[in-house]
């Protein structure tokens, strides 16, 4: 959880002056999933910008409270001592034009030799690329500030750049049909129950039956193959970015039924997976998450932020051991030691029978 800023920030009244105001338009988000809305919007924006190029926007999804957040973390920062500030501030970098950190009043004079009085303080967006030490007020609420922006409802999408690094693969898969015998002693399993570790896995069509689903009844039920379908399949990454909404689906192969056990059966997979970069930590700003308390997930539960990377790499390492020492007995249950199922230390992978 992040830490709470201090105090709450209380804004002053407005004034009672009768100023004259300029006409703003207000674009209203909330149209925006309203039959009609994007049109509507799009009107009033395309008429703000070709003539006065400001407006507001209402119903954005960030709460006053957020918002007063900021403000009082600003009030806390600004009302150190002024040594203290100064730790922060770079004139090389403010004359190298380079603007992040503590700028003190004063530093411009502007006219008459009165020097300006504004202090400012720049914080660069988290992209990875800007690496600036921040004051105490600042890093330890760390988290609101770097969550304080709008929701980026493509979120997924930037997670999914083709030509970013990631580990998504095309996957071919062969099951050569055994005897009856054969079958029965490897629990009359193709592929024992599991969740897929990216975001989708893909499944094109082929008529072989083998594919199950545990149900949340915790009934195994076949997938019947659909011609001119593809079956689409949530997993484990997909479950850790929201938070847990999305249910990674667990999955088996079974032998396939008594009229095609004798032929082979062929897969096709597509695994889409995020890429590399992220962090399999619940997206940080999404209002429907926000609204449903849905802030954490399987890994930071266990105080762990992996990267997709990371995550591939552990879990396809656990996946492909050679020797699992699983027992299968004759109904097909599937046991094995503790040590084989373990991702990392804390982390283990489920055994779904
Ligand atoms: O072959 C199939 O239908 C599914 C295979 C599968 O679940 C997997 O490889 O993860
Ligand atoms: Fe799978």
């Amino acid at each position: 959880m992040r830490v709470r800023a201090i105090n709450h920030y209380k804004h002053v009244h407005e004034t009672k002056e009768n100023l004259d105001w300029a006409d703003l338009v207000t674009l209203d988000f909330g149209l925006f999933a309203q039959a009609g809305g994007k049109e509507e919007l799009a009107k009033q924006l395309d008429q703000a910008v070709r003539n006065v190029g400001f407006f507001s926007v209402t119903n954005f999804n960030i709460s006053q409270d957020e918002i007063d957040e900021q403000f009082a973390l600003a009030r806390e920062f600004f009302a150190l001592p002024l040594e203290e500030k100064l730790e922060y501030h770079n004139i090389k970098d403010l004359q190298n034009g380079e603007h992040t950190g503590y700028t003190p009043a004063g530093h411009r004079i502007v006219g008459n030799g009165i020097g300006d009085n504004v202090q400012r303080y720049n914080i660069p967006k988290f992209d990875g690329y800007h690496q600036t030490q921040q004051p105490p007020v600042f890093a330890n609420n760390i988290a609101a500030i770097e969550a304080f922006k709008l929701p980026d409802e493509d979120q997924l999408i930037h997670d999914h750049k083709y030509n970013d690094r990631g580990e998504d693969h095309l996957y071919y898969l062969h099951y050569a049909a055994r005897s009856a015998d054969e079958n029965r002693r490897a629990g009359n399993h193709y592929g024992l129950g599991h969740t897929d570790l990216g975001t989708v896995t893909l499944l094109f069509p082929q008529p072989v039956a083998g594919l199950q689903i545990l149900n949340a009844a915790g009934q195994w039920k076949w997938v019947r193959p659909q011609e001119g379908t593809i079956t689409v399949n949530a997993a484990d990454a997909l479950t850790a970015l929201s938070g847990g909404l999305i249910k990674s689906s667990i999955h088996r192969v079974s032998v396939p039924p008594s009229d095609q056990a004798h032929v082979d059966r062929l897969s096709v997979l597509y695994f889409a997976r995020p890429n590399n970069h992220v962090i399999l930590n619940p997206i940080q700003n999404s209002p429907v998450l926000k609204r449903l308390g849905l802030v954490q997930n399987a890994f930071t539960d266990l105080g762990l932020h992996l990267t997709v990377q990371e995550w591939v790499k552990v879990r396809q390492a656990q996946q492909n051991r050679r020797r699992m020492d699983g027992k299968l007995a004759a109904d097909g249950t599937y046991t094995c030691p503790e040590d084989s199922l373990e991702i990392l230390p804390g982390l283990h992978a489920k055994v779904y029978n």
